[in-house]
């Protein structure tokens, strides 16, 4: 049995029934059997007048268990899905001839929050999470959530919340009317209890929100808010239908009444739930829970460690970046830079980055004071001696970066974590002058970093499990997804994404089309194409990124002339408004006819002649010689023991290159393929663009054996 509930009836009358599934009481089949049991078991007590539903260990529910979806292809749990929704939420829970209300504290997420919504009432307490949150895994909200919700917030509101997942607090689902009331943890089975006997006694109404219709827009009104909304899904994610497929859902309740759109929303929930998009998105969720299982570290159950205070040292937009992100996450910062200009400078930087953030948020004068208070700025170690953690920014001067590994260990004390930002050194040579090799580690935030979800946390063997933990712990607060790798000659996670900008370069090189290029990688799922990414990156950050690269990682690498060309002609990218794209005032892409001269000078100087195969090459053909590299990296970094599976290679791709999580990422995407079909591709491109496209030898030995290259056994020993 997966889960249950149980029933406790008070003096008052009122039963509470709580689901227990520890630890997130998640839905099952058995859950659900066993409330429309007890549910039916009070209704019949004579000593029960009314019923509260809420979750054990202060938890309603993270949901139904998503394993039933997707990845269980075939495999239908017990009973249809669309049974539950009816005959349990609606027909047994919601049509109670007793007042039933849901006291929320923790989370309620998909499945959890439509009980909730289907009871009279809900009180939640201020920080509970409440979300629809489906079409992260692409389906739908199937026990009732897409009529239900729209009735008891609106329908903007409920496209928002249901299209984006987007989980809003119970402060803000009190403002929505999502919830009644809001009320404190200690008090929250009270003032429910209270509630669902002033519903009986008739002092609160007793809302059956499948029926209500106050806040739902007139059908017309209706329309067109569903048409837009359809427009922006479309355009946005062109390649997955299910949120298409849930706005056809919410109108069919709008048009022909809710209880026969229950029935749609059943079907469609049935048919999506078996899709490669869930199947993706699935995975997608379950590796990104993986990412923080680091073998040999969390059996240990270490506890991180406070971090309150963090110094950055070094100059240049990163650091400020880095600095403006921890200041807004509320840690307090020291900043070193070698002179008073340039510390004035950067401190000016940050206060910029400051504003923007914060008026963005259209938060105020009074909270920007606050966070910028949090900001020293120092041009010695002196104020170092209570920081918990330093990052390391500097130019990349090894000498430099060891004379500052070997003060940090002088002013800072035991337990301090040292860090660099560096891609171009081994942390062996950075901490050389140190004997502290078990707190040292490189944090690496993807740029542009207050908007990249991602993180990388780069050790070596010395690196001790608590400073893993810790630095996890850290990147949690930052909000981002940390990645636990190897140390790599600097490069990890990064030279996939690299290799991929290489090999767009190398195409449009020998012939393809630069906006063609862009077209198919952004009508593949891409955010950006890869021109237009190195734009966004800067030719000249991204041309010292190669450099280094290059010269680190010699295997298969490619020195991408054009960009050197175009940089002798001052076209930087998005930075000075022009690279492989013109940039407008207001910062738009668009097309550069010119790009084609800058090619064909180009071609002369690298002596490739302009191949006539490659000048009407279909997209698909595009995607494959651009994606396959990375993917041949990819299997580089598994069979090296970078990475501890490869499906943290796909949350990266996912997280750090933007690769579409419909697809599952890279790694996940390429099973959709014979691992023969990879190799014989690269190749066949290997003979003919040169030793780029080699297949590495963990690709080879697969197809050789015809074997998958997502093996998470089978995977490449962990270097660690
Ligand atoms: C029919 C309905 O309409 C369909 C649905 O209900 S779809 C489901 C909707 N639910 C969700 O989206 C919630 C997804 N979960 C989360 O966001 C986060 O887990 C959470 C915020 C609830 C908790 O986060 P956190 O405390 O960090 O715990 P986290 O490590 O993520 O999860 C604990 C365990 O539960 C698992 N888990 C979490 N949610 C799950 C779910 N919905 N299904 C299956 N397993 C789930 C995790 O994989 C993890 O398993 P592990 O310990 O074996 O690795």
């Amino acid at each position: 049995m997966i889960g249950k509930t149980a029933v406790e009836v008070g003096g008052d009358g009122v039963a509470v029934i709580s689901i227990n599934n520890p630890p997130l009481n998640l839905l099952s089949v058995d859950v659900m059997l066993s409330l429309k049991e007890n549910i039916e078991g009070t209704l019949v007590r004579k000593d029960v007048k009314a019923i509260v539903i809420t979750g054990l260990e202060g938890k309603f529910s993270a949901g139904f268990d998503v394993t039933a979806f997707g990845v269980t292809q075939g495999k239908k749990t017990q009973r249809e899905l669309g049974f539950m929704s009816i005959k349990i939420v609606t027909d047994t829970l919601e049509a109670s001839r007793k007042p039933l209300v849901a006291a929320i504290e923790g989370m309620a997420f998909g499945g959890g929050l439509e009980l909730a919504l289907a009871c009279h009432a809900r009180i939640s307490t201020s920080t509970a999470q409440l979300g629809l949150t489906e079409l992260q895994y692409g389906i739908l909200p199937g026990f009732g959530g897409t009529q239900r919700l729209p009735r008891l917030v609106g329908l903007p509101k409920a496209l928002e919340m249901i299209l984006m997942s987007k989980r809003v607090d119970g402060e803000e689902a009190r403002s929505l009317s999502l919830v009644d009331a809001i009320a404190p943890a200690d008090k929250l089975l009270g003032v429910a209890r209270q509630w669902a006997l002033d519903i009986l006694e008739c002092r609160r109404p007793w809302v059956i929100s499948l029926y209500k219709n106050d806040k739902l827009e007139p059908l017309v009104e209706a329309r067109t808010i569903l048409k837009s909304a359809r427009l922006r899904v479309q355009k946005q994610n062109p390649n997955v239908v299910h949120p298409l497929v849930c706005i056809d859902v919410i109108e069919a309740g709008i048009v022909s009444g809710p209880r026969n759109a229950l029935w749609k929303e059943a079907e469609a929930l049935e048919e999506l739930r078996e899709s490669s998009t869930c199947r993706s998105l699935v995975h997608v969720f379950f590796a990104q829970r993986q990412l923080s299982k680091i073998p040999g570290i969390s059996e240990m159950n270490l506890q991180p460690k406070k971090i309150s205070k963090v110094a950055v040292i070094g100059g240049g937009l990163m650091s400020s970046e880095i600095a403006a992100m921890l200041l807004l996450r509320n840690y307090q910062v020291i900043l070193k830079e070698k002179d008073k200009k340039r510390l004035f400078d950067e401190i000016h930087r940050i206060r910029g980055n400051l504003q923007n953030h914060i008026m963005e948020g259209k938060e105020n004068q009074w909270k920007l004071e606050k966070t910028f208070g949090l900001l020293k700025g120092v041009l010695d170690y002196n104020e170092f001696k209570d920081v918990d953690l330093v990052i390391e920014a500097e130019s990349e001067n090894l000498f430099l970066k060891q004379e500052i590994f070997a003060n940090l260990e002088k002013y800072c004390r035991p337990h301090c974590i040292f860090t660099s930002n560096s891609s171009t050194f081994s942390l062996k040579l950075i901490g050389e002058r140190t004997k502290c090799e078990d707190r040292i580690a490189r944090i690496h935030f993807f740029c542009p970093s207050p908007v990249m979800p991602f993180m990388e946390i780069i050790r070596t063997k010395s690196t001790s499990p608590q400073v893993i933990i810790d630095l996890i712990n850290f990147g949690r607060k930052m909000r981002k997804t940390p990645i636990v790798v190897s140390d790599w000659k600097g490069f990890a996670v990064n030279s996939m994404f690299i290799t991929y900008l290489h090999a767009a370069v190398l195409l449009t090189e020998r012939g393809v089309d630069v906006y063609q290029i862009d077209e198919a990688l952004t009508s593949f799922g891409m955010p950006f194409g890869p021109f237009r990414m190195i734009d966004m990156i800067g030719l000249e950050v991204f041309a010292e990124l190669c450099k280094i690269f290059n010269e680190n990682l010699p295997d298969r690498s490619y020195k991408p002339e054009l960009i050197l060309t175009l940089q002798s002609i001052d076209r930087e990218g998005a930075n000075n408004a022009k690279g492989f794209y013109k940039y407008d005032n207001s910062s738009k892409a668009t097309p550069d006819p010119e790009i084609s001269n800058y090619l064909a000078n180009t071609r002369n100087l690298l002596d490739v002649a302009n191949d006539s195969k490659l000048k009407n090459f279909p997209d698909g053909e595009i995607v494959e010689m651009i994606l396959f590299p990375a993917i041949n990296k990819a299997c580089h970094i598994i069979s090296e023991g970078i990475v501890f599976r490869s499906s943290d290679l796909d949350v990266a791709s996912v997280l750090g290159m933007g690769f579409p999580s419909y697809r599952g990422g890279i790694i996940y995407w390429s099973d959709s393929f014979a691992s023969k079909y990879i190799y014989s591709k690269l190749e066949t491109w290997s003979k003919e663009h040169g030793d780029f496209f080699k297949p590495c030898a963990y690709v080879t030995e697969r197809a050789s054996e015809g074997m998958s290259l997502v093996n998470p056994e089978k995977q490449g020993k962990s270097q660690l």
